[in-house]
């Protein structure tokens, strides 16, 4: 089943992001998307109560750098949670299946070797038009779903810290 909308959330089903710090990667690959993407997904934070000086943003080539831009901002940055925001289009070659696969894989792994949630904000899709669609199109915007995501993430992983201030 195609996407509904991915520009909606109910805010009394999120936590209040005020404590959070949070990263956000963008690829500078399609910057018309991920530029849509961007906004979306700091706008959210914001309405969601995170403070714009929390909010840390790094610019990487391309999606497939995206792995490396987040290892090392989670190298650098105390952070809650990461959002990972790039675009790859289909193009002639299986070079889209490639960087599709390496920036899976790679969010995979990081979300596996350390100890902070890395969103995968990356639209991997046919034609630009779906990714129109996606970035504030008639689909909405996979960077408010995605920074809905970061903030619940960035909760659990503050769950200890929840516990031990109530006494569990
Ligand atoms: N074709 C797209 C790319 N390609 C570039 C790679 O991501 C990478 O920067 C390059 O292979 C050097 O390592 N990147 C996108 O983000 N989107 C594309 O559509
Ligand atoms: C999806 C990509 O990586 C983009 O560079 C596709 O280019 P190509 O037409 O060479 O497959």
């Amino acid at each position: 089943m195609a996407t509904t909308n991915l520009s909606y959330y109910d805010k009394a089903t999120i936590p209040n992001a005020k404590s959070f710090r949070f990263g956000i990667v963008v690829s500078e690959w399609n910057p018309e998307i991920t530029k849509n993407l961007h906004k979306g997904a700091i706008d959210t934070l914001l309405d969601c109560g995170a403070i714009k000086e929390n909010i840390i943003s790094w610019d990487v080539p391309g999606s497939f750098e995206l792995v490396y831009g987040c290892k090392k901002m989670i190298q650098s940055e105390k952070l809650d949670a990461i959002i990972a925001i790039g675009n790859v289009i289909q193009g002639e070659t299986k070079h889209f299946d490639f960087v599709c696969e390496g920036v899976t894989q790679g969010i995979i792994d990081l979300n596996v070797k350390y100890d902070v949630p890395v969103i995968f904000c990356v639209l991997t899709d046919n034609t630009k038009q779906q990714s129109i669609d996606r970035s504030g199109g008639k689909l909405g915007n996979k960077g408010i779903e995605c920074a809905v995501a970061a903030v619940k993430m960035a909760a659990i992983k503050n769950l200890h810290r929840i516990s031990d201030s109530i006494g569990f």
